[in-house]
């Protein structure tokens, strides 16, 4: 793993315009469409509209439905295309072509990788994931537990703690009743990353199945998990690879589970022969029996442009600009802002940190800083109860950006103009 150069002790924003002039991937910015005048450090929820999509979407909408018709789903490869892409996100993710297929929502993923990974230890009773996490993940896993379960005898279910949140540890509850564990590999909030490696070597020793959710490393973090040898994973592809809102999730599977592995919904784009039109399911051979129905191929168009932009991307070089600015950022509130006590919650160790930065307000509101903030055009989120977030996106942040957002927001703090009444919480759902 690279190690960013390191932030200078005096930074002024000629500093950070420097770093930017010497940035490899300073180019890929134009890449895409943002705003002028925003600061966008929201990459890690939505990512950004790259320039190439709509005219992509366009495409696909006037030529392969328009004109092309039902002829498309063969000339124009649509009924491949989850597969096709699924090769394309591979690499970044550290897996082999024909591993990877596109799904429809991470959630409805994780519920078919989840059974998947359950099924294969028919004798265990337990799945484990985390108080921290997604909570969708948990969701998920309630449903998983009532279907692997027998009736009225649902697995059970053990959740460690982490990222500030007291509870067990993994250790603590693995043993030999556990099926499962399903882990998001970089926390939605703190920005906390596991050690891949070292989790799954732990979680498989314990004779367990070990099921990563990407949502926030892949396109941020440099990902191998065949080289951590795990079993499952899934994410989404409308974050760091700026798929779009909606786009699809995927789905990896290890070669070595494919012939054994019996996915949650067993539908008609994962039987072997779809076009038979069988009474009878027979799963395909291979990752393609993650699938479940029609693609949302309006959605996978506007994928299919965005991952052309990640043909020729250094995940060495990402990983080490994603540093640079979250170290920057960080020394910055740091230096900046501790008069107003603000708290850096992300791990400070790099090897430790995805690609986002969670703050504490201290004696602010949270929340009604960060309307501040969005208001003044830099974009963050807040996640309740108390945190702000940070995602830099490499392939468009700048460090000048970094400079400007910590400027923006100490200047919020210092006028105190958060206690303004527009800034109150309100029903948003973002
Ligand atoms: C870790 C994680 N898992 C899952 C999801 C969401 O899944 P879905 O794409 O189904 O909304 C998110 C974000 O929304 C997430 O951060
Ligand atoms: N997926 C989202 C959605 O459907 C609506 C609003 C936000 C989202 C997000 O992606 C949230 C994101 N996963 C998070 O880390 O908070």
């Amino acid at each position: 793993m690279s190690i960013a150069p390191a932030i200078p002790h005096v930074i002024d924003r000629a500093t950070c315009t420097a770093l930017d002039a010497a940035d490899p991937l300073a180019g890929h910015r134009e890449l895409f469409d943002l705003p002028e005048g925003v600061v966008y450090l929201d990459g890690n929820s939505l990512g950004a509209l790259p320039r190439a999509t709509a005219a992509r979407v366009q495409r696909v909408i006037a030529e392969e439905w328009g004109t092309g018709l039902i002829r498309s789903w063969n000339d124009a490869g649509w009924f491949t295309k989850p597969i096709d892409l699924g090769d394309r996100i591979a690499p970044l993710i550290g897996a082999a072509a024909g591993e990877v297929v596109l799904g429809d929502s991470t959630s409805g993923s994780l519920f078919q990788v989840a059974v998947a990974a359950a099924r294969l230890r028919p004798e265990r009773r337990v799945i484990v994931s985390e108080l921290g996490n997604f909570p969708t993940d948990l969701y998920v896993l309630e449903s998983v537990q009532e279907l692997v379960g027998e009736p009225g005898r649902p697995l059970e279910r053990r959740l460690i703690g982490g990222d500030g949140i007291p509870g067990p540890t993994l250790a603590d509850v693995l043993d030999d009743d556990v099926a499962v564990v399903v882990l998001t590999h970089v926390n939605y909030r703190t920005g906390r990353m596991y050690d891949m490696n070292e989790v799954t070597r732990q979680v498989q020793a314990a004779g367990a199945i070990m099921v990563w959710d990407l949502c926030h490393s892949v396109g941020a973090v440099p990902v191998d998990l065949n080289g951590a040898g795990a079993d499952f994973a899934i994410g989404c592809t409308y974050k760091y690879l700026n798929g779009g809102p909606g786009s699809p999730s995927f789905i990896w599977a290890a070669e070595r589970h494919h012939p054994e592995a019996r996915p949650a919904i067993t539908a008609w784009h994962g039987h072997a022969k779809p076009f038979d039109f069988d009474v009878e399911y027979a799963p395909a051979p291979g990752i393609t029996r993650f699938r479940v129905g029609t693609p949302q191929l309006l959605s996978v168009a506007a994928l299919e442009a965005s991952l052309d932009i990640w043909r020729d991307v250094d995940l060495e070089l990402l990983r080490e600009k994603s540093l640079r600015l979250t170290e920057l950022f960080i020394s910055l509130v740091d230096s900046r802002l501790a008069p107003w006590g603000i708290e850096v919650v992300t791990p400070r160790q790099s090897a430790r940190r995805g690609s986002q930065v969670a703050l504490r307000a201290g004696g602010a509101d949270g929340y009604a800083v960060m309307q501040a903030l969005i208001e003044r055009g830099v974009i963050g989120d807040f996640r309740a109860p108390d945190l702000m977030r940070f995602g830099f996106t490499p392939l468009y942040v700048s460090h000048a950006d970094v400079w400007d957002a910590v400027a923006t927001l100490e200047d919020i703090l210092s006028t105190e103009v958060w206690r303004d009444s527009r800034f109150a919480r309100r029903g948003a759902v973002t």
